[in-house]
């Protein structure tokens, strides 16, 4: 099976695969395909050039990667599986850290950092990367640059740990979530039926109001308690269609093959604009208990 992640090799992104394979049991040779950005996983799989993407969506210190939110809403995805990865991230440099002048990173590794970096670096230019893996093969180029990677990849880059540890919270973990196209690939399957007897379920979708009005949100919402369905996390993202207006990201315990969450479900379709299933997969914590 090809998996698509962000790439170059040694991305937290390439170790949740990892994770997510291993828990699974691996079903014979799986070739990773090393994208550039997150977009690019997606767009991989739109093109049938692998058949699972491996993706960050939330972050405990950063929150939300909003490219992964967007692109879930805008492609004809399906998610089948979740795994939390712990970040440790370090900061990685050929140089010595007074020589230190431009430090690179994704995004997210950057903003995990920001305090660290206004303490020891005010006056360091910060510059973003496609991943923590491409900022560290960047960062082999000059003394004076310097990458927020984990300790693998400096040993895969050969560049020294200047200081290790650098996040802003001890505790840091990053949620992956596992795509694939909504027309489920047969390769993709197996993974997806050996699925996890006793597993506690998991449901995402996406809910967009079409007007604003009083108790809209709380229509929805009432559907889930009603029934005593469990959200496990609720986030807006704006519409992009005008300000002020939001698309609704919304996880909850159970699976939609379950009676009471179909009805829930189509109870909440009949009164929204847009309602988009985005799938149901075990649980990370549960899995990880029945395995
Ligand atoms: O760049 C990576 O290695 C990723 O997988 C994205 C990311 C970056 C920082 C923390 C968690 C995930």
């Amino acid at each position: 099976m090809i998996i698509g992640v962000l790439g170059p090799k040694g991305t937290y992104s390439e170790k949740a695969a990892e994770q997510w394979i291993e828990k699974n049991g691996r079903e014979g040779e799986d070739i990773l395909e090393y994208c550039a950005d997150i977009q690019d996983v997606f767009s991989l799989l739109e093109d049938k050039k692998c058949e699972i993407g491996v993706v960050p969506l939330e972050n405990s210190i950063e929150g939300s990667v909003g490219i992964t939110l967007d692109r879930l809403l805008e492609n004809d995805v399906n998610i089948i599986g979740e795994t939390i990865v712990t970040i440790e991230h370090c900061l990685l440099s050929r140089g010595k850290k007074e020589e230190i002048k431009v430090i690179l990173s994704h995004p997210q590794g950057l903003g995990q950092c920001r305090q660290f970096l206004k303490n020891h670096f005010p006056a360091a230019e910060l510059r973003t990367t496609g991943s923590t893996s491409h900022a560290a093969k960047l960062a082999t180029e000059f003394e004076e640059m310097a990458a927020i990677a984990s300790p693998e990849t400096a040993e895969m880059y050969n560049l020294n740990i200047v200081m290790p540890n650098i996040q802003d919270r001890k505790h840091n973990h990053t949620r992956f979530v596992i795509i694939t196209r909504s027309n489920i690939p047969e390769s993709v399957q197996k993974y997806i039926k050996k699925d996890k007897q006793g597993s506690s379920y998991k449901t995402s979708i996406i809910v967009y109001l079409d007007r604003d009005r009083p108790g809209a949100l709380y229509a929805i919402l009432g559907e889930f308690a009603k029934t005593n369905i469990n959200l496990t996390r609720i986030e807006s993202r704006p519409s992009k269609k005008v300000l002020g207006d939001y698309v609704f990201y919304i996880d909850f315990e159970g699976n939609i093959n379950d009676t009471i969450i179909k009805d829930a479900i189509s109870n909440i379709e009949s009164n929204v604009g847009m309602l988009k299933i985005l799938g149901s997969y075990p649980e990370f914590d549960s899995y990880c208990e029945s395995n």
